[in-house]
């Protein structure tokens, strides 16, 4: 779906992303590191956020691999790779179906037509709704998006990315912030999202890494320190020594971290 090679950021003297040759198929891969690892810039270069400075990404459309190095966000999403933004793209004072339904009419081919059909409403109408049942949220479908808890304001950012039609979701910490009552129905929405997209997920809490991935890839100093099955990776020393400092499932939950987060993380 998704392939790197040689990718690589440098911000002045500091190389945020060393040369990742990745591959995303269709899968729920993990990416995790320890804070600075490079993990969000290596989503901003996917995006089309940064331009590396090195190397060069590729997506597979229409069973064709295009390269998309230093191509434009609107243009990476047309092709069918869309972000969960934190919060960014959601209009607060719009109610949450508003917000879906604005974000199915930007994706649909009749979105360019100045005098749309109320036909055409009806059915982006339909969408979002159909939507915000998969994610949950149909309940809150009435309410202003600023009314919603952390926890379903990520259900609604995850919504909206769903709204383009992606083949590819990058998901950016969609826990982060949520109460603990909620972890669970993102946990859920993460599963449930994943059975038909490829989904790359950045999350520190390695209780929901272990749960969800079928694979875990590890960024340490820009670089890939190991990737594959997530028992594996769990059991890499290398990987041990660079983020996980002898972490067990859950075994986290007692000493004042959030629970499954290694220690140290922000
Ligand atoms: N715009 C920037 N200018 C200069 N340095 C940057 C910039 N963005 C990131 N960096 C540096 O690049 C490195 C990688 O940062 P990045 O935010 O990608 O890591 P991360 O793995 O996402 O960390 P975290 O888990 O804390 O979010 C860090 O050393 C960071 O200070």
């Amino acid at each position: 779906m998704l392939r790197t090679r040689g990718l690589t950021k440098r911000f002045g003297g500091i190389t945020a992303v060393d040369g990742v040759d990745f591959d995303l198929g269709s899968e729920l891969c993990s990416l995790i590191g320890p804070n600075g690892a490079g993990k969000t810039t290596f989503f901003d270069l996917l995006t089309g956020e940064l331009e590396p400075t090195d190397g060069r990404i590729e997506f597979r459309h229409d069973g064709e691999w295009v390269d998309v190095t230093a191509t434009p966000p609107s243009e990476i999403a047309s092709l069918g790779v869309h972000r969960s933004y934190q919060i960014t793209n959601v209009f607060p004072t719009s109610t949450v179906l508003e917000n879906v339904r604005v974000a199915v009419q930007a994706h649909s081919d009749h979105s360019a037509t100045f005098w749309r059909t109320s036909d055409a409403y009806e059915a982006d109408l339909t969408a979002a709704r159909d939507i915000l049942e998969r994610v949950g949220l149909s309940e809150r479908a009435d309410d202003l998006a600023q009314n919603l808890s952390h926890g379903a304001g990520r259900q609604l950012e995850v919504a909206i990315a769903l709204a383009g039609d992606p083949d590819v979701l990058l998901l950016d910490e969609p826990n982060a912030g949520v109460s603990s009552e909620s972890v669970d129905d993102i946990v859920a929405l993460i599963e449930d999202v994943a059975r038909d997209h490829a989904v790359l997920l950045v999350e520190h809490n390695m209780d929901i890494v272990m749960e969800v991935s079928d694979r875990v890839v590890v960024l340490n100093q820009g670089s890939v320190i190991a990737d594959g099955d997530p028992s594996d990776v769990r059991a890499d020393p290398a990987v041990q020594e660079a983020y996980l400092g002898g972490y067990e499932t859950g075994d986290l939950a007692e000493d004042g971290d959030e629970p499954g987060e290694p220690e140290g993380v922000a």
